[in-house]
């Protein structure tokens, strides 16, 4: 753990111009496809975001004992790699990763034949992974409402399989546009897919070697969007950001027009403007569904700004970086906003599990300080309110698993850190 940080603004409109970082999502996706392209190719635009950092390093280890910390994408998109890979090895991940479910994806490898077994508890990580062909079968099913990154992890192998895939995705799928985003690059490296129903088929091909320059993070993009929100005024230029974007996170420019801020593409990336006076919404809804990352950025927008929250599609949260939903309704409420469940019966019989969030942050106490439970997110989403009044984060560094540099982008735009 590292000291606590407090951050805060003097105050005035919101200005500054900052290139962000690269998307860790299509950095791992780029660097396995890689690893499964024979003549290997460039990757311009790598962040130094730790995950990613892991996942070039496991890529190129032989160590009997493969550690990816909390670095989810690294694990699951590993858990298939390494079935095809020589040799056997432990993948390991840190003590929260262990709690982190992966028994859908082992389940449907094992049914193409592969070799793993559970080194602590059934259902869950370590694993220890042997070689296999994965020639026992061409098809397989799988839950698709747990994890979209089982799917990927196996549509990225499915090309190099000795008979393709035909992969069905059964139930209701989370975190589609992730799925998009893994046969768009697929695709980018020649890749060719058809879909029947519910099932995505690949036939055997090779990847076709390619330079590729990852996109900048529109996850990471959410925490300016909410700065420009929370602010009296903002005027922000972000480089790296093109309109054309693989990433389903980008709809944040969508939703922070209802807090009245509005984007333009630029020939480098976007301008954010929020004028002053803009009034905020009473009311934001929204599904989650399909963009869990940013649930905590709205959150916080909507707290800053006293906006009631509903919110459903936040399923997936529980089995994140830490039980989002648990550790935001904890440090919301450490500045007066409520966050609880609705009950069913007030829901409707719809089987959607919805979310309400009420209040305004209130200071009156003083410096919030926030824990951020080894989640880059919690203390992204959280930072934002320091345009209002100082805010205390705990375990800054945390922010290195998608986004290291992002106090000093902070402070590019006055928003000043210091340890305490
Ligand atoms: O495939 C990916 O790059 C990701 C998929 C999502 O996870 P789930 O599919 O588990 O929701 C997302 O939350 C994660 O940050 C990155
Ligand atoms: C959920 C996340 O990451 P991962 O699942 O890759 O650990 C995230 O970055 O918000």
């Amino acid at each position: 753990m590292t000291s606590p940080l407090e951050i805060s603004y003097p105050g005035g409109p919101l200005t500054g111009h900052l290139r962000l970082t690269g998307s860790k999502s299509i950095a791992n996706r780029a660097l396995l496809i890689r690893a499964l392209t024979p003549d290997g190719f460039t990757i311009h635009g790598l962040a130094a975001a730790d995950d990613t950092v892991r996942m070039q390093q496991l890529l190129e280890s032989d160590d009997e004992v493969l550690d990816c910390g909390p670095a989810g994408t690294t694990y699951r998109f590993l858990t298939g790699y390494l079935c095809r890979r020589q040799g056997t090895q432990l993948l390991t991940g840190s003590a929260r990763m262990k709690e982190r479910p992966i028994g859908i994806l082992v389940d449907a490898l094992r049914s193409l034949g592969a070799d793993i077994t559970y080194a602590e508890n059934e259902g869950y990580p370590p694993l220890h992974i042997g070689y296999s062909a994965l020639d026992k079968s061409d098809r397989v099913s799988i839950a698709a409402d747990t994890s979209s990154q089982y799917i990927s992890s196996l549509l990225m192998l499915a090309p190099t399989l000795p008979n393709g895939l035909k992969l069905t995705l059964e139930g209701e799928i989370v975190s589609m546009p992730y799925i998009k985003m893994t046969l768009s690059l697929m695709g980018y490296f020649g890749i060719k897919h058809h879909w029947e129903g519910q099932t995505v088929i690949v036939a055997p091909q090779y990847y076709q070697a390619r330079d590729f320059t990852v996109e900048a993070d529109w996850s990471a993009a959410s925490y300016y969007y909410s700065l420009a929100a929370l602010s009296e005024s903002a005027e922000l230029h972000i480089d790296g950001l093109f309109q054309d974007s693989l990433q389903g996170d980008a709809v944040v420019k969508e939703l922070y027009e209802e807090f009245g801020v509005t984007t333009t593409f630029t020939d480098t990336g976007v301008q954010l403007i929020k004028p002053a006076g803009t009034v905020a919404p009473v009311l934001f809804e929204h599904n989650f569904v399909d963009c869990p990352d940013i649930a905590q950025t709205l959150m916080v927008t909507c707290a800053g700004l006293g906006v009631q929250g509903l919110y459903s599609g936040l399923q997936t949260l529980f089995i994140k970086e830490t039980d989002r939903v648990k550790a935001m309704k904890a440090e919301l409420g450490k500045v007066g906003v409520s966050l609880y469940k609705i009950p069913q019966r007030m829901a409707g019989k719809t089987g959607i599990l919805y979310f309400a969030q009420e209040g305004r942050a209130d200071y009156a106490a003083g410096t919030p300080t926030f824990a951020t439970y080894h989640d880059h997110r919690m203390a992204m989403a959280l930072a934002p309110l320091a345009v209002q009044h100082a805010v205390r984060l705990e375990d800054p560094e945390v922010v290195k698993k998608s986004y290291p540099d992002f106090y000093r982008d902070l402070q590019q735009l006055g928003i000043g850190p210091k340890t305490v």
